[in-house]
This record gives C-alpha cells, structure tokens and sequence, in this order.
C-alpha cells in the first residue's frame, strides 16, 4: 500500500470509529469494527471510502445495523426455543400416474438439522422443493416459517452477475442496502474459505465455487428455515468441512436446517434423518 493510500485509510479508520462512539457504540466495538472494515476493504484492494463511502455515513449505517442486531438477538432467543420452522403432515406428490412421495411428516425445529436420505429418484429433491414452496404437494400439509432459505443442488444463479451483484439482488429482498449486502455475502463467503472475484460472471466460476455462491445466498439474509439440496457436489475436502461447520452455526444461532445428503457420515452431526425410498409406479 502506498503512504497515502494507508495514511488515508487510517484517517477514515479513525473517523469511523469516532462515528461510532459518538453513535453509542462502546470503544473497543468501535474499534475492532473499524479494524474489520479496513480488513474487509483491504480484501477488495480498495480505499475503505470506496468500498464503504463517507466514513461518518458508514458509522450512522453500523450503528443502525447494532441496533437491529440487538432486535435480531431477542429474535433468535424466541427461536431458541424450539419452536418448529417447518412441519409436514402426510405429504404426498404425484407427476400423472406416478407418486414421488408417499405420506411423509416430518417436523424440524428451531436449532436442529434435519437430513433427507434415500436413493437417487427416491424423491428427495422433490420433497425438499415441497418444503421451500417451489413444488406444490398433491395431499397433505405444509406449514413454514416465513423467512426461507433454498439452496439447490446447481443452477439459481444468473450467469452474467458476478458474486457482489448476486449479494446486492439477494440482499435488497431482505431490505439491506448495497453495502450490508456486500458485507453480509462477503462474510460468508469467507466462513465457506472464499474470496469472490469481483469482476468474474456467475457463468464463469467453478462448478464447486457456483455451489459455494449458491450457499451464500442461501443463508445472506439469516432465515430460519434453510433448505440445502446437496450443494456440496463441488466442494473440496476443505470447503465441505467449512460447509458442514456453517450449517452448526446456523443450528446455532437457532435456525432450522434440513439438508439433501447421501453421505453416511455427515450424519453424524444431525438431530435427525428422514429416509424415503423409491415407490412403485402405481
Ligand atoms: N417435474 C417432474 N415431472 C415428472 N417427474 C418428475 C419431476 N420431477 C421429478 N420427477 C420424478 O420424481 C422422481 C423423484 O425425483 P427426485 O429428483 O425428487 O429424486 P431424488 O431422490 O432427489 O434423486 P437423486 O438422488 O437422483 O437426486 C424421479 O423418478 C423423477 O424422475
């Protein structure tokens, strides 16, 4: 970095952190905020104002995403509580003659991780589509939280927008506005061992890196219920352990969890395992 550049990013640093204290955020929050930023900045090889803008804007916005995380807090504490996210009753789905999925219940609570086993064509992903809304059952019943997360087994993203305009679109359903998106999706990116190109499309991405993308987006708005379809085909050694450990945050953090797996011992780490099994054509 050159003297300027860095004596221009710590004379934004040290606004920022007094925006923040004048804002009632305590000094060293302040400050490890203001680090983090700088750090998040320094990823994109740009000067914080660029990334962030007006140092003194950026601390109002923190301030006010403290505060909603306080709210946040309370909110996962009710969540905390068990309460189901999801709850199917004798769901079955038919395509004409045949049943995909026969009479299935099944409910996941807040904190838990649920995993749909079965062979191939035993109508997991069918199910799992059922339970975000995409496909409608035939019979039976579905109840859902509202606040939803889907993450397909590929495909669901549009192969012009890179990652940041992916967390923009995505984010900008929630509400936040360009940066928290940008800092939401960049975060998880990084628990998933990322660091997004920022100029490369969707299209152009490795097949494990567009699965990692999906993953992101599946979770940038923190739902409650999140609904993964064995997202991980892609994925190295080291990414599918950081995926798994990010579905145990989440759990921790109160949400529910349901994920598409046929690898025995991912199920080590779930509450529960709900196995369907290919039906006869009827
Ligand atoms: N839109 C559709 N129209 C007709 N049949 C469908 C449709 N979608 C899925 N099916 C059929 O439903 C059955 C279950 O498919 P599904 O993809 O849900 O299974 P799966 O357990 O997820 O399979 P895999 O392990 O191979 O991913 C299959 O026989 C499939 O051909």
């Amino acid at each position: 970095m050159s003297e300027d550049r860095a004596l221009e990013t710590e004379g934004w640093a040290l606004r920022l952190e007094r925006g923040l204290a004048g804002a009632g955020i305590d000094g060293r929050r302040a400050r490890r905020l203001a680090e983090e930023a700088v750090a998040e900045a320094s990823d994109y090889a740009l000067p914080p104002e660029e990334v962030y803008g007006p140092a003194e804007a950026y601390a109002r916005e923190l301030a006010r995403a403290a505060r909603a995380a306080v709210r946040e807090e309370r909110r996962l504490d009710e969540s905390r509580s068990g309460a189901p996210v999801l709850r199917l009753r004798d769901v079955s789905k038919r395509y004409g003659r045949k049943t995909v999925v026969r009479d299935v219940s099944l409910e996941l609570g807040s904190g838990q991780i649920g995993a749909i086993v079965g062979a191939n064509g035993s109508g997991k992903s069918t199910l799992l589509k059922i339970c975000a809304g995409l496909v409608r059952a035939t019979s039976g019943s579905v109840e859902r939280v509202e606040n939803v997360g889907y993450v397909p087994q590929a495909g669901g993203l549009s192969p012009l927008l890179t990652a940041s305009e992916h967390f923009r679109l995505f984010g900008s359903l929630d509400g936040k506005n360009e940066r928290e998106s940008l800092v939401a999706g960049t975060r998880l990116a990084q628990s998933l061992g990322w660091r997004p190109n920022r100029k490369l499309g969707a299209a152009r991405l490795s097949g494990g890196t567009q699965q990692k993308l999906n993953v992101v987006l599946g979770g940038i708005n923190r739902p409650r219920l999140i609904l993964l379809d064995e997202p991980y085909q892609g994925f190295d050694q080291g990414t599918y352990t950081d995926f798994w450990e990010q579905l145990f945050s989440w759990r921790e953090a109160g949400a529910g969890v349901l994920v598409v797996t046929h690898i025995l011992h991912d199920l080590d780490g779930v509450d529960w395992t709900c196995e369907l099994h290919p039906q006869e054509e009827s």
